[in-house]
């Protein structure tokens, strides 16, 4: 359970409340689909949450660098947590009626093919983080003007979904298939979300989100639709136009997302969507350009809202989009970390530290500083400014003195480092320096790491009490678009109170010493997948997949 659903059956204490009438009170619901769990809020229109429910569902490793999860899996983690939620809700004397309309956020560029007849799922779900696409993602590269970010707004890299539905055609024979057969659909988790909550085959409800769209590759970030240069780029072995790829929609919408078609919320319309980098940048209400956040989850994500224009970056960074209310997009710079949550569970997962997070940094408090270890963190390779794909996760600096502690601190200063050099690189995109830092997600509850991060960086780390902006984003727009709230004035006291401020105190000399190891590290972390190995990597995926589908086969002929 996590710290705020704690907060609220504390609260709460088990007691029945009172029944209020549903006509004076106003709700809105938010799925929020991460990458290591979900949940389902209710939000009031304060922005504070009254019930939650959440459950984490099963992260598949089957090879190095591969990274997966089941589809149906999540679409039923997210039928729980609605049940879940009510339940609570109403044991708190509300009534479901008063739940106006529901938003969806979630896991960006995690990849899904489905059949458009059958609406079953063709492969587990290919999530952000895997790299098994390396070699594909090199191969693309190689091809003349592959550099589209004017375009796109994202580099070539194992990130963006268009190499996981790339790897897929080649790889999955289900795929292929259903690709030859025209039914094949491909789609990332809001569109496969949407299209099973509508009820799938029967409603056909085939639509994305424009904050989602523009983390596949196909997608012209200024005009928010697909574009033909890119489904052309990416033609050349498949044909892109023979995959049904969703319509594009705004994130506050009440025409095209449809409404639950299952469970104890049947009929309820879903009316925002939002990439949940932007949902939260929205959750921090960073609507003027300069204002950015930092949200530390499974990876780490820093937007820094640009205004209505995007700005392609010259430093490693991504341009996206921040949100799109009313037609008139709102574009975003972005920096992203791939390994920050995920690495504290590194530690209790597979190394077997402690059991729970908060322990992590317990740990790292008691080493008064990394004793000279740097842990360069990069199990997915590095993401932003590096964008180095053969890098892997390296430690540098180990000697005698070496302990747990001091393992655990590096890992929590890796995220600080890479969110230092994201911020340079911003700095030079932009012209501009940041006054102070909004932060959130699950890894910000870390003083310890906040702190360091403030230190890092020289400037305030501003960390909400209600850390579930996330969340709170997809619920802000799907209650513009139903009328909750109608302009972004109505959200000014929207959770401001209570905010942490972590001040700057170490002193610059050192905090550049410290930096100046870790770029260090990071230069040494590179270069850790040869070109042969790459090679062997794509015959290695094709024996794996032929496996798989064996084992299917195998388990298809036992029922
Ligand atoms: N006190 C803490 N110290 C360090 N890491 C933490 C702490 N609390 C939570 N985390 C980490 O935060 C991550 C979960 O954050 P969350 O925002 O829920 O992620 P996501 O939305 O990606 O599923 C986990 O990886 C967890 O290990
Ligand atoms: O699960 P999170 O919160 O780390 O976010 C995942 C991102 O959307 C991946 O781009």
């Amino acid at each position: 359970m996590s710290g705020i659903a704690d907060k609220i059956s504390n609260l709460v204490g088990g007691q029945q409340k009172p029944t209020v009438d549903p006509s004076t009170e106003t709700f809105v619901g938010s799925i929020d689909q991460g990458t290591t769990s979900t949940r389902f809020l209710i939000f009031d229109t304060k922005g504070e949450p009254v019930a939650i429910h959440q459950e984490e569902f099963k992260q598949i490793y089957p090879n190095p660098g591969w990274h997966e999860h089941d589809p149906e899996e999540i679409v039923q983690s997210v039928e729980n947590c609605i049940e879940g939620a009510l339940k609570q809700f109403e044991k708190d004397g509300h009534s479901r009626e008063s739940i106006k309309t529901i938003g969806i956020t979630n896991q960006r560029e995690t990849t899904v093919c489905w059949d458009n007849k059958t609406g079953e799922s063709l492969y587990n779900g290919i999530v952000w983080t895997d790299t098994r696409t390396a070699a594909l993602a090199r191969e693309l590269k190689a091809r003349p003007n592959s550099d589209k970010t004017e375009v796109c707004g994202l580099p070539i890299s194992t990130y963006p979904s268009v190499t996981k539905l790339l790897w897929m055609l080649r790889n999955v024979e289900k795929v292929k298939k259903a690709y030859d057969a025209g039914t094949l659909a491909f789609g990332t988790i809001d569109a496969w979300l949407i299209y099973k909550l509508n009820g799938g085959p029967a409603k056909n409800i085939f639509i994305t989100e424009c904050t989602n769209a523009s983390r596949t590759m196909f997608m012209d970030i200024r005009s928010m639709e697909y574009s033909d240069e890119m489904l052309d780029f990416f033609s050349y072995e498949f044909d892109m136009r023979k995959v049904h790829l969703p319509k594009i929609v705004r994130s506050a919408d009440t025409e095209h997302f449809g409404k639950l078609e299952t469970g104890s919320l049947k009929g309820w319309p879903i009316t925002g969507c939002l990439g949940d980098q932007s949902a939260a940048l929205v959750g921090q209400k960073g609507f003027d350009p300069g204002a950015a956040k930092n949200t530390y989850g499974t990876g780490c994500f820093l937007l820094y809202n640009v205004g209505d224009k995007p700005v392609i970056s010259k430093h490693g960074l991504l341009a996206t989009i921040a949100y799109n209310f009313d037609g008139k997009p709102i574009y975003a710079l972005e920096g992203s970390i791939a390994v920050a949550g995920s690495g504290v569970k590194f530690l209790m997962h597979n190394l077997g530290f402690e059991q729970q997070s908060h322990k992590i940094t317990e740990l790292a408090e008691t080493v008064k500083d990394n004793g000279g270890l740097v842990f360069v963190t990069a199990f997915s390779g590095l993401f932003a400014p590096y964008w180095i794909d053969d890098a892997h996760g390296t430690m540098f600096g180990i000697t005698h003195h070496t302990e747990r502690g001091h393992i655990a601190r590096a890992t929590l200063e890796a995220v600080c480092f890479q969110t230092k050099a994201i911020l340079d690189a911003m700095e030079k995109d932009s012209g501009h320096k940041l006054a102070e830092l909004k932060v959130d997600g699950g890894m910000s509850n870390s003083a310890l790491c906040m702190q360091t991060q403030a230190d890092l960086v020289g400037i305030p780390i501003i960390r909400p009490k209600m850390r579930e902006t996330t969340a709170l984003g997809a619920a802000i727009a799907a209650g513009f678009a139903s009328g909750v709230w109608k302009d972004f004035g109505e959200l000014k006291e929207v959770n401001t109170a209570g905010q942490t401020s972590f001040e700057p105190k170490m002193e610059e000399k050192e905090s550049k010493r410290m930096f100046k190891r870790w770029e260090k590290a990071v230069s040494m972390s590179k270069g850790w997948i040869a070109e042969d190995q790459a090679e062997q990597g794509r015959e290695e995926d094709s024996k794996a997949t032929l496996e798989s589908a064996k084992k299917d086969e195998e388990a298809a002929a036992k029922i």
